[in-house]
């Protein structure tokens, strides 16, 4: 929780929680920050009603507001499946008016040491530029997949038991509680998943008019066997014509299946719509099966991008909150001098069923910063790539693979939304 204590910034600025009745001035200096352009009134409507005030702060030049910062509280997967408590950090933005001056860092050491305060091991984040959040502590955690498929061209094989799926279509807003109750089945199975707060489901259904460039409204898809849902797709069609005929894409939004089959039935689908050619996603896991299955992967245009940073906010919490895939017992020396209780030299000790991790002065095995431990800590990056750009340093021989092996994760960590 923000503390009720205001606080003089390097600039002379004044720091404070976030009271409900600023909000609106509060996020019209976040969108102007954005360039400027106000989005629908629903989704205002909405991220006011998401808004956890308690969570926000907000920089004051007299009355003019001239910085925000807020976090939700989400509960985020970890390897081994479980959810950890975890302060995801948004609406973050600095008049540009007085950039560059501290006040973005003076945001950011508020807001770790509230989220330290509340006993929340994790903050997680996606920044809108890669180089802002590194000095505070965040490592790129999760990558996600950009696609652009020439359906034209690419063939899906699908595995059997594909045609016993049922496909419908529904209306989103009827089809809500179907596609929720698979969501909510697929969120201990990676991690990075976010399990949703109520009011959450609705930022999935946000359809203005004027974001949908040329689009049609969203439309979804449930795949359903023996009448339960199994999957679902929500996505939009963008009819376009060229002289050799219709040339439309399918722009993806959003889409999870519970097993091969559902996902099969539901990429054959989205592959297939007439009068469509291209189908386009954004941030789709890096792992996922329909890359096995499509007959051209040349043809899918792949990009990868950065996604999900993660904060260890409370490394010896966080490191002994998830599992380990091969047994590990390694001293960790931790350099982290924006959260400096975090410092020092820390045994872990763990394997697939759970870990421990305490403070120790026995002699290091590994020495790294709290961002390299943010980038690794999902699994999607290997502490042994970090090390071959000089950013984990091996002082045991041995211990660096050891480590690398047991924070892996056989499932791509992967962030399902942005927020
Ligand atoms: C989680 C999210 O919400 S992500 C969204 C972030 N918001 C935006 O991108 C909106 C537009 N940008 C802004 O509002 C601001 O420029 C911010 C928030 C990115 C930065 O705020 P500022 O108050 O200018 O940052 P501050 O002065 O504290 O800078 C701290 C350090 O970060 C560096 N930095 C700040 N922004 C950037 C950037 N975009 N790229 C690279 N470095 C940056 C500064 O140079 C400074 O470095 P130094 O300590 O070596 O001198």
């Amino acid at each position: 929780m923000a503390t009720d204590v205001t606080a003089q910034t390097p600039d002379g600025t004044v720091l404070r929680p976030l009271e409900r009745d600023e909000w609106d001035k509060w996020y019209d200096t976040l969108v102007r920050a954005f360039g400027g352009t106000p989005e629908s009134a629903e989704e205002r409507a909405l991220w006011r009603e998401l808004t956890e005030v308690d969570h926000s702060i907000g920089v004051w030049d007299g009355d003019d507001c001239v910085g925000t910062a807020g976090a939700f509280s989400f509960r985020l997967t970890v390897p081994g499946g479980a959810l950890v408590d975890t302060a995801g950090v948004t609406m973050v933005g600095v008049a540009a008016t007085h950039r560059r001056r501290g006040v973005l860092t003076s945001m950011m050491r508020r807001q770790l040491d509230d989220v330290r305060g509340s006993g929340r091991a994790l903050a997680a984040l996606t920044a809108s530029e890669p180089a802002i959040y590194g000095r505070f502590g965040y490592g790129v955690a999760t990558h996600g997949l950009n696609v652009e498929i020439d359906t034209a061209r690419v063939r899906l094989a699908v595995p059997p038991g594909t045609d016993a799926v049922r496909l419908r279509y529904a209306a989103p807003a009827d089809a809500l509680g179907a596609c929720e109750e698979v969501y909510a089945r697929t969120v201990a199975g990676r991690p990075g998943m976010i399990a949703r707060r109520p009011g959450w489901e609705r930022v999935a259904l946000l359809d203005a008019e004027s974001d949908r460039e040329g689009a049609s409204p969203l439309q979804c898809v449930v795949a359903e066997r023996d009448g339960r849902p199994v999957g679902y797709a929500r996505f939009q069609v963008k009819p376009e014509w060229d002289t050799a005929g219709p040339a439309g894409t399918v722009v993806l939004r959003d889409t999870q299946a519970l097993d091969p089959a559902a996902h099969a039935a539901l990429w054959r689908f989205l592959l297939s719509i007439d009068l469509t050619a291209k189908l386009t996603a954004y941030g789709r896991p890096t792992d996922e099966a329909w890359r096995h299955l499509v007959s051209d992967v040349r043809r899918c245009g792949l990009r990868v991008r950065d996604a999900l940073y993660v904060r260890l906010v409370d490394v010896a919490a966080a490191l002994g909150a998830r599992t380990y895939q091969a047994p590990v017992d390694v001293v960790l020396d931790v350099e982290d001098a924006f959260c400096p209780w975090n410092e020092g030299r820390w045994r872990l000790s763990g394997d697939a069923k759970g870990a421990s991790c305490e403070r120790t002065a026995d002699a290091a095995d590994l020495a790294l910063s709290a961002r390299e431990l943010g980038s690794a800590y999902l699994g999607g990056t290997a502490l042994g790539a970090l090390a071959a750009a000089g950013r984990v340093r091996e002082l045991r021989p041995g211990a660096l693979a050891e480590a690398s092996t047991a924070f892996a994760s056989p499932v791509a960590p992967w962030l399902p939304h942005g927020f």
